[in-house]
């Protein structure tokens, strides 16, 4: 603009020159115009030269303000991680912690000395945050085996480390997951860095989950599937069967006509009985998160990660305020799993995210699981999906669910949220079907939380022992 400003006065003063000289017709011309155009081009040079100083002086106040603006962002990010002093409310004692926010602390025995951590390679990208591999080496080792220990971890950061907001958004999933605690089918916080938050920089650490994600699992298997729920021959099929009957008419049996099969723990296999086992592991998980309370807001496959042993974590709490935009979930590709196909009409029509709201979730989930990781209403598109549950239409049962199964998901898919069952009655439901038609896939998901709980507390071990404050309280007492 202050170019253009002094080009204008330029042009017009070179205009009233050329006017005035024509106009006067000097006799000794040649000398007095090289006078005024040195006079004007002196000035010319001037005012361009201020030019350049104003707008030099305006960019380095405008950088100076800014850096203010986010030294004071980042210090107000510094002061919600110690949480608000005040006491919660009376009247949101039993509200979901995500609405309580504000007054979680972040536990800083939960701070890693940045040094103990080398990152690794990238397992993941999220819309705004990225996740490494990384290795937590101890942060007190007495002996060499101690110095050459590693726990494998996975590192989670933003993308853009000036985007102020998404690093306020990290920092309140830190606070969430240092609420959550540990659980067998719930990612587990190993600790974090936030010593260089002023800079922009936070890392959330948590536990490593070797396989990825669920949804891209069960999508890369789906070709190896073997349905083990095998129509029972013996039961009468007919349009007069009634429902409860036809209930019955199935039973687990494998290839090789055995008809208890425990689930296999080879990765490159994928049976029916694999499917019931991570339903019912996700309801486990989300039953413990409702007795918090928390609402994830986000439960969907791609969200849940795979152990090497078929146990899962629910994974991604970073949506404790990410969706305040509605414009957020409005994208128009069918490619992009958004999340308007797992989230419940209330939670469309007004951002009223709430448990029943997971549950709705949790029954798009079973759906994601009984079709092998196939899309949600795969034929409606991102804008049709709402008037399509409000017209009373809901996924079709998939083709490797049986009846029972798909009578859960509906009860999920209830219009009234109220009517819709708890994550209580969700697992209920799960363990007392499984104990009729699979009893081993029960058992042998029993087995595995009880082993997977064991392997999360050895991991609260180490982290205890990796917390400086632990050690010096060790020193002390010694
Ligand atoms: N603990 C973990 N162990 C192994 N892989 C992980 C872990 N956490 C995340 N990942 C990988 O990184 C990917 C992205 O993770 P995540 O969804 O948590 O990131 P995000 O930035 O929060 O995403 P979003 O924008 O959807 O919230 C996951 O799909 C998964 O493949």
């Amino acid at each position: 603009e202050s170019f253009g400003c002094v080009n204008f006065f330029f042009l017009e003063f070179q205009n009233r020159v050329t006017r005035s000289d024509d106009v006067k017709k000097e006799p000794q011309g040649g000398s007095i115009f090289k006078i005024r155009t040195t006079v004007f081009f002196f000035i010319y040079g001037f005012l361009v030269l201020l030019a350049f100083i104003g707008f030099l002086v305006w960019r380095l106040r405008r950088s100076k303000f800014q850096a203010r603006n986010s030294k004071m962002h980042f210090e107000n990010i510094c002061q919600e991680l110690d949480g608000s002093e005040d006491p919660v409310p009376e009247s949101m004692k039993d509200a979901p912690i995500n609405d309580k926010i504000d007054y979680l602390p972040y536990k800083k025995n939960y701070e890693i000395a940045k040094e103990n951590l080398e990152k690794g390679p990238v397992l993941g990208h999220g819309m705004f945050g990225v996740v490494k591999k990384g290795y937590l080496k101890m942060a007190d080792p007495k002996t060499e085996d101690e110095q050459k220990m590693k726990l494998e971890v996975a590192v989670k950061s933003v993308k853009n480390t000036y985007a102020l907001d998404q690093i306020s958004m990290l920092a309140a999933e830190l606070r969430l997951m240092c609420a959550i605690g540990k659980f067998p089918n719930v990612l587990a916080l190993v600790g974090a860095v936030t010593s260089e938050l002023r800079k922009g920089h936070l890392l959330i650490v948590t536990e490593y989950i070797d396989q990825g994600d669920l949804l891209e699992y069960v999508r890369k298997h789906r070709h190896l599937f073997e349905d083990h729920l095998v129509p029972d021959k013996t039961e009468p099929v007919s349009y007069l069967t009634p429902l409860s009957a036809k209930r019955k008419t199935y039973h687990f049996k494998n290839e090789e006509g055995e008809t208890e099969k425990a689930i296999s723990q080879n990765l490159d296999s994928l049976t029916t009985s694999d499917l019931l086992s991570f339903g019912l592991q996700i309801a486990n998980g989300m039953q413990y998160l409702s007795t918090i309370p928390l609402v994830h807001r986000d439960l969907a496959l791609r969200n849940v990660l795979l152990k090497k042993n078929k146990t899962i974590r629910i994974a991604d709490f970073g949506m404790a305020r990410k969706y305040d935009d509605k414009t957020y979930y409005k994208q128009s590709s069918k490619e992009v799993p958004v999340p308007i196909r797992w989230m419940s009409p209330e939670a469309v029509h007004n951002m009223k995210f709430t448990q029943q709201s997971d549950v709705w979730s949790f029954g798009i989930c079973l759906y994601e699981l009984f079709t092998l990781g196939g899309l949600p209403y795969p034929t409606i598109d991102n804008e049709d999906i709402y008037v399509y549950i409000q017209s009373g239409r809901r996924c079709l049962q998939p083709d490797h669910c049986h009846v029972e199964l798909y009578d859960l998901m509906k009860l999920c898919w209830n219009a009234k949220p109220e009517l819709r069952p708890t994550f209580t009655h969700i697992v209920e439901y799960f363990v007392e079907h499984m104990k009729k038609s699979a009893e081993h896939v029960y058992d042998f998901v029993e087995d595995m939380l009880r082993l997977e709980a064991e392997s999360q507390r050895k991991l609260d071990d180490w982290i205890r022992i990796n917390r400086s404050e632990a050690s010096e309280v060790d020193l002390k007492s010694v």
